[in-house]
């Protein structure tokens, strides 16, 4: 009986790589057909980014356990007006999941100001240590969405597809089950934004779903690396030529997993719309132009909780 290769999801080395390196540059025509076929296959790949460096991350976890470590009724004071920005957790469904969110978590001031509602007497090391990793990482996404554009033969929309996006860091903490037993810490979606980084303490669990249909768990190749995924708004962008994965959480054993995710979010009232480039007779339009921010409202309605095919429902044409 031979015995197959465990599934792995490709990893990709942007160190040494920056915003102004462009076209001719050989490593960026190098990586960037890489996270263009990866994108394409997977919807995911394994991110190695040195500009975070591994001490940012070993910073970040013991931050994160003390921000969980709040009573309850602080950690509901992490209010936002959209859904999904705020505290999260207590759901029946995944009673291990709990999470928070900071709204333009590269911007110091904005940080500072949910640290405080948090912390009444301050806590500098918290709103650094999320500020920097926020900021550092909002440059692998820009590198990221570059190459997209560029491979996708679009680059001159590069500009308004920038600025038309804002970041959320949202960190999650997943209780240990306390059992072998796995059970599910966070149910199978798709993001619904552009992209997603993601980075993760010492316990594994997140799974990614093949486009055959098979669950890849990820297991970071050395400490310290990310994993980027496209979410439907760059699905949908890219009219479909991109594929944005299931994903979910698995738990097992005692310890609790952490994790922070970096969110490039369109911003509402700006209309997410396939360019004309994307379209042809073999790419017919996939979704109707729509708002990230009325989507969300449909996404997080209790309709909507139960569609797994939430954008096809919504603007799907
Ligand atoms: O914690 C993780 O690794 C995954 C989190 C996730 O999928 C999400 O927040 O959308
Ligand atoms: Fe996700």
């Amino acid at each position: 009986m031979g015995t197959e290769t465990p599934l792995k999801l490709p990893t990709i080395d942007f160190n040494d790589l920056n915003m102004d390196d462009s076209n001719n540059n050989c490593k960026w025509e190098e990586v960037k057909s890489k996270v263009h076929n990866a994108l394409i296959e997977y919807g995911c790949f394994e991110a190695i980014f040195d500009k975070v460096p591994l001490e940012l991350c070993k910073d970040l976890f013991p931050s994160l356990e003390e921000l969980f470590d709040l009573p309850i009724q602080t950690k509901k004071l992490n209010a936002s007006k959209k859904p999904y920005h705020g505290y999260v957790g207590q759901f029946p469904m995944v009673p291990l999941y709990e999470s928070m969110g900071i709204d333009d978590a590269n911007v110091l001031e904005k940080v500072e100001a949910m640290t405080n509602i948090l912390w009444p007497n301050g806590n500098p090391n918290f709103s650094k240590t999320i500020h920097c990793f926020s900021e550092k990482l909002s440059e692998l996404d820009k590198i990221i969405r570059k190459m997209v554009l560029e491979s996708l033969g679009v680059e001159k929309y590069l500009e308004e597809h920038m600025n038309s996006t804002n970041y959320l860091i949202r960190v999650m903490k997943y209780k240990g089950p306390q059992t072998s037993e796995t059970k599910l810490g966070l149910s199978s979606h798709t993001d619904k934004n552009v992209v997603t980084i993601l980075c993760q303490n010492q316990v594994d669990g997140l799974e990614i779903l093949t486009k055959d249909g098979k669950w890849i768990s990820f297991k970071p190749s050395q400490p310290g690396t990310f994993i980027a995924m496209i979410g439907d708004a760059l699905h949908s962008w890219s009219n479909g030529r991109l594929h944005s994965a299931f994903h979910r959480v698995m738990m097992s054993g005692n310890e609790a997993r952490y994790s922070a995710g970096l969110f490039s979010i369109p911003n509402g009232g700006y209309l997410i719309k396939a360019p004309q480039e994307m379209v042809d007779d073999d790419h017919p339009l996939l979704f109707k132009p729509y708002d990230h921010v009325h989507f969300l409202n449909y996404y997080y309605s209790p309709q909507g909780q139960t569609d797994q095919f939430a954008l096809r429902t919504y603007c799907g044409l």
